[in-house]
């Protein structure tokens, strides 16, 4: 019988945690030997993956503390901005084996809309995304919308599209959303959400609309324990599932 893979869930008692916890005592090939919170002690407990389903001003600490002691670690917690990637990186250097991914969602349904907003980009000059999430979310825009943002500007630039224009010259702060690069994302909040996520394009006489819905937490699991299986293979920093699964 092969070893089971030994899991840290952080911030386990939380919405997202508390759903990994379960799904990872549901997984025959592995099990949770540490299932920390904010008020707990950090010991992992020989844990080989740690799971980081935290707060944006924690991921960083977390993933340090992981570094150091030599444990993979999977991270869905927002707040990965390109600064933080390039410290992850930095501190992976020194330990070559060790291996880290962050996604900013684990929902297949969400990573194959990201890649299809992708493709879709260099057709159109002109998109839009709307995010809606439940009220308790701590950060706006959700971290799917700004990768999401970021892959349609890369992609565009690559076509050497410039995106569209529109007349909107007098505006009530924050009417036409926030810009992510060059794209407009707009975030509603409200209880009975859960996420959600509508990429828009327009075009001459046409739209094209790509919606992704999780309407429960068990949807990111399966990108989750796959997560856990992989980056025990995969040193270095892997940002996004579309490269675990290779899409
Ligand atoms: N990548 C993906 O697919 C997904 C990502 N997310 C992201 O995951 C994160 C968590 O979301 P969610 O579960 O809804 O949030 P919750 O607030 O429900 O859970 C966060 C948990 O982390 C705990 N926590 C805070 N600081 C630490 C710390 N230093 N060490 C250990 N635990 C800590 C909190 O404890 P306390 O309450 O005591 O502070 C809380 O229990 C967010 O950034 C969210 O955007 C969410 C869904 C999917
Ligand atoms: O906070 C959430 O709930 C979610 N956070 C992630 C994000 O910010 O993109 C992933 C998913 O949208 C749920």
């Amino acid at each position: 019988m092969t070893d089971l893979i030994r899991v840290g869930v952080l911030g386990a008692r939380g919405r997202m945690g508390a759903t990994v916890v379960k799904a990872v005592e549901g997984a025959s090939d592995m099990e949770v030997v540490a299932a920390i919170d904010a008020d707990d002690a950090r010991s992992l407990n020989g844990a080989q993956v740690i799971v980081d389903f935290t707060h944006p001003d924690a991921v960083m600490d977390n993933l340090r503390f992981a570094i150091d002691n030599d444990v993979h670690a999977v991270v869905g917690t927002t707040g990965m901005s390109e600064e933080r990637l390039a410290q992850v990186r930095e501190w992976l250097a020194a330990k070559p084996g060790l291996g880290v991914l962050i996604a900013p969602n684990f929902a297949l349904g969400a990573v194959l809309a990201m890649r299809f907003a992708q493709q879709a980009a260099r057709f159109y000059a002109s998109a839009e995304i709307i995010e809606l999430h439940h009220n308790r979310k701590a950060d706006a825009p959700s971290g799917t919308a700004g990768h999401t943002a970021q892959m349609i500007a890369q992609a565009r630039k690559e076509a050497g599209v410039t995106p569209g224009p529109d007349a909107t010259t007098a505006e009530l702060a924050g009417a036409r959303g926030a810009l992510v690069e060059d794209v407009r994302v707009h975030s509603v909040r409200l209880p009975g959400l859960i996420a959600h996520e509508e990429i828009l394009f327009g075009a001459e006489g046409e739209t094209l609309t790509i919606r992704h819905d999780s309407m429960d937490r068990t949807s990111f699991m399966p990108g989750v324990l796959l997560g856990v299986r992989e980056v025990l293979q995969r040193p270095g920093l892997t940002v996004g599932l579309e490269n675990v699964l290779s899409l």
